[in-house]
């Protein structure tokens, strides 16, 4: 079973993010975000859109420069992409439509030079684990978003990051579907014993999975509260219909609820984003 332990794997100390748009106006993203995540925890980031939930995992895992704050991974500063370390899982799978699946898991370990051999019998360690490993020699194209999703799980395990960072991971899937994917997700976890941080827009997602969710407000992002899940690990699928499960979710509407109200409202007056809608420059 994973443990969680006190030691904190990555933390983030007042960390700030200023966008500058095309436009000449400045978005800011985040306003002094610190969390720390301890080494086999897995941590729910959920917020109103645009809240900067991305922002803070692309900074996490060093694919963007905060413009204040630092963040740090074992202790040492993180000043780029450390991807020995922090694995990522993003919303769209992009899986080479001309790979089969086994060659698509072996993408990393190939860039990374590891013999053929090897990576094939750790493609094949961790395809198996996902419950794909009938679908080898299949092509994407062959296989449900679900399922290429979790080829893409099954990829990012295979360089064996101690941290991995998924942004809406099951955010394209149905709900049926993504609820048996958190299923699996919760019993891969157990094995690995991963450090997670997840960004989700789904309180039952968040429940189900995460130690620990944070709620994030409305721009500029800030933290407003972090729930604790005492629930034991493995989360059970009879977890989900529980009355403790029920109450933690309502709770965490209450709380994203002002937040998504005010988010709304700044969107449709185009309030503090220097009047571009706080577009993407
Ligand atoms: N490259 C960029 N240039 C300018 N502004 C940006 C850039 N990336 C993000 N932003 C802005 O920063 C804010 C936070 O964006 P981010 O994508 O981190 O939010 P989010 O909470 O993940 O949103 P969503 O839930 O909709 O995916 C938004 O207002 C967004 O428009």
């Amino acid at each position: 079973m994973a443990e969680t332990t006190t030691a904190p794997a990555l933390t983030a100390t007042e960390v700030t993010m200023a966008y500058r748009t095309r436009r000449g106006h400045t978005v800011v993203a985040l306003d002094r975000v610190s969390l720390d995540v301890r080494r086999g925890e897995f941590v729910s980031l959920i917020g109103p859109s645009g809240c900067g939930k991305s922002t803070l995992l692309y900074i996490l895992g060093g694919l963007r420069r905060q413009t204040s704050g630092e963040v740090a991974l074992d202790g040492q500063r993180i000043t780029g992409p450390t991807p020995r370390k922090v694995g990522f899982v993003f919303q769209d799978y992009t899986l080479f439509p001309w790979r089969t699946i086994i060659s698509n898991v072996e993408v990393g370990l190939e860039f990374r030079g590891v013999g053929r051999k090897e990576r094939r019998e750790h493609a094949a360690y961790n395809l198996d684990l996902v419950g794909l490993g009938a679908f080898a020699n299949a092509y994407p194209g062959e296989l449900s978003g679900g399922m290429q999703q979790r080829v893409a799980i099954a990829r990012a395990l295979s360089m064996d990051p101690e941290i991995l960072l998924m942004d809406e991971p099951f955010g394209a899937l149905d709900e049926q579907t993504r609820t048996v994917l958190g299923e699996e997700l919760a019993r891969i976890l157990e094995k690995t014993g991963k450090t997670i941080v997840f960004v989700t827009h789904s309180l039952s997602e968040a429940v189900f999975l995460s130690d620990r969710v944070v709620v994030m407000s409305a721009r500029p992002g800030r933290i407003k509260e972090i729930l604790t899940v005492a629930e034991p690990r493995p989360r059970q699928p009879a977890f989900s219909t529980s009355q403790s499960f029920t109450d933690l979710r309502n709770g965490l509407f209450d709380l994203l609820h002002e937040e998504v109200r005010a988010a709304t409202l700044a969107e449709m007056s185009g309030a503090g984003i220097g009047g571009d809608g706080g577009r993407r420059g």
